[in-house]
């Protein structure tokens, strides 16, 4: 697809530019210019040193595959957020050292330790909040008319606070786990990915389901789908041929658990921990997380090769390449700036999309993306099961952002016991008393 008659040439800024999903941004971005043509591209991270060392392979990769884009790294945000378009966000405030406690602090005390799940996620919730809020304050002061795609997470949590505390503001908080499963989706039914579908999906981020899958005929899917899922889980050929981390291999396993409690809809993979915490700790070593993993496993890789591309001068034979996670925000940027109205899943304000769900609720469903942002699309009513595991979860999301926007101690508490995965409320205070101490550096004074 080319753009006849519109030259315009885009610029973006990834904020969080040491991320390890950066070069896969740039990656994509390089190789869709006729799709979404670019005149500059800048990072931004308040970390300037994690942040040069992708960098400085970027900026080999920019020159020799496009150099007529300006190519920026910097940690001063004027300097990043003037002249934008689009913002990438993926920022991870306290960086693995503070993921880590969110994972081993509530394995502790025999609760699943998690990024976004659980204990763990609200934790990350209350530092990411001011550091995503900020984001969009410097884009609002240096580029206005720019949009925000953040995927900084706890995503659920952090669009709430973004909905209360910028609800003017041109961001869209967005997840690539639906994304992932509907490139295996596809896989499965033997189409080539996941543009091919045409699904319907409903509920909270991490925390959703898929009422129907077809192809671009109308052909249902749902029952091939279903047969796979309940014997498989969402594991394809692929895995089994290339290989797959252990976690995500046990993780895409287990949606043939969840979708056996459900077996009208289709499964997001992050109801395990939900449905099966037990289960989940029992697999868990409190002592090696998945921050543990990712450190030995995907941050060695992705600065690995940025040392070797700065080393050789060149990334020419570079291992870096598009995945689901880069090609879906570069998707959304592109349907965006060209208004095509493109069918894609953001996290957004509820209002009546899911039409018994609480309408300030964000809620995780399919939207036409557009010049406008995102435009949601009715999903009609939840079931009896949706609707209570939605509004469950759906309060302790709120009483997270109460907490930070009141120094609350017994909000966070509640929201904490709330959480289906915690057992009771003297475990959810134990595990509260010492992520407080844990998060001295971040959280403000609870009261
Ligand atoms: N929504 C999704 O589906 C999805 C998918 C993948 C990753 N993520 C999120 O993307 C983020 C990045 O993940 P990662 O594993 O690559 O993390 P990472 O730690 O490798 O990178 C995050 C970067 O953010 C920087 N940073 C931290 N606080 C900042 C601030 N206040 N301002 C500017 N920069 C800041 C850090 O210095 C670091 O370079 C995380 O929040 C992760 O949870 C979300
Ligand atoms: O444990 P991590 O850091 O590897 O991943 C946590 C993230 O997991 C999800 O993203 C997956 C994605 O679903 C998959 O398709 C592929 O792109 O890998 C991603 C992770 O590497 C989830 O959506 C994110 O919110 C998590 O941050
Ligand atoms: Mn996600």
């Amino acid at each position: 697809m080319t753009h006849a008659a519109d030259d315009r040439k885009f610029s973006v800024l990834i904020a969080g530019g040491g991320s390890t999903y950066t070069p896969g941004i740039v990656l994509t971005l390089l190789n869709g210019l006729d799709k979404f043509p670019l005149r500059k591209l800048k990072f931004y991270d308040n970390d300037g040193e994690r942040q040069k060392k992708i960098a400085d392979a970027a900026r080999i990769l920019v020159k020799e595959r496009a150099p007529e884009i300006e190519f920026e790294a910097t940690t001063n945000p004027a300097e990043a957020f003037t002249d934008v378009d689009f913002v990438m966000a993926q920022i991870r405030v306290g960086k693995y050292a503070m993921r880590s406690l969110d994972e081993k602090i509530p394995l502790k005390h025999g609760v699943v330790g998690q990024e976004t799940t659980g204990p763990g996620g609200i934790a990350y919730g209350l530092r990411s909040i001011p550091g995503v809020i900020e984001l969009v304050d410097y884009m609002e002061k240096y580029s206005p008319n720019a949009w925000m795609l953040n995927y900084s997470n706890p995503a659920a949590i952090v669009a709430e606070a973004t909905r209360r505390l910028r609800p003017n503001s041109k961001i869209i908080n967005i997840c690539d786990m639906p994304i992932g499963i509907m490139d295996r989706m596809a896989q499965i039914v033997g189409l080539k990915d996941r543009n091919d579908l045409v699904f319907r999906y409903y509920g909270l981020n991490h925390f959703g389901w898929w009422t129907d899958v077809r192809d671009k005929t109308g052909k249902d899917l749902m029952p091939q789908l279903k047969k796979h899922v309940a014997k498989h889980g969402y594991l394809v050929d692929d895995d089994y041929e290339e290989g797959i981390e252990p976690s995500w291999e046990e993780t895409f396993k287990m949606a043939a658990d969840v979708y056996a409690l459900d077996p009208t809809t289709l499964p997001n993979t992050y109801l395990k921990y939900y449905m099966y915490p037990t289960q989940v700790v029992k697999h868990s070593d409190p002592n090696y997380t998945r921050t543990d993993e990712v450190e030995d496993h995907r941050q060695k890789l992705v600065f690995g090769e940025c040392a070797r591309i700065v080393e050789n001068g060149t990334a020419k034979d570079t291992g870096f390449k598009p995945d689901d996670h880069s090609t879906y925000i570069v998707d959304l940027c592109t349907a965006i700036a060209y208004d095509t109205k493109q069918r894609m899943l953001a996290i957004i304000p509820n209002e009546g999309a899911i039409s018994n769900i609480d309408p300030t609720a964000m809620v995780e469903v399919p939207c036409l993306f557009g010049a406008n942002g995102a435009e949601r699309l009715a999903m009609g009513k939840a079931a009896t099961y949706q609707t209570g595991m939605i509004t469950e979860q759906n309060s302790v999301e709120k009483l997270a952002v109460d907490a930070l926007l009141e120094h609350s101690y017994t909000k966070l508490w509640q929201a904490f016991s709330l959480c289906k995965i915690v057992p009771d409320a003297g475990i959810a205070k134990d595990i509260l008393d010492d992520m407080i101490v844990a998060n001295k550096d971040y959280w403000p004074e609870l009261n």
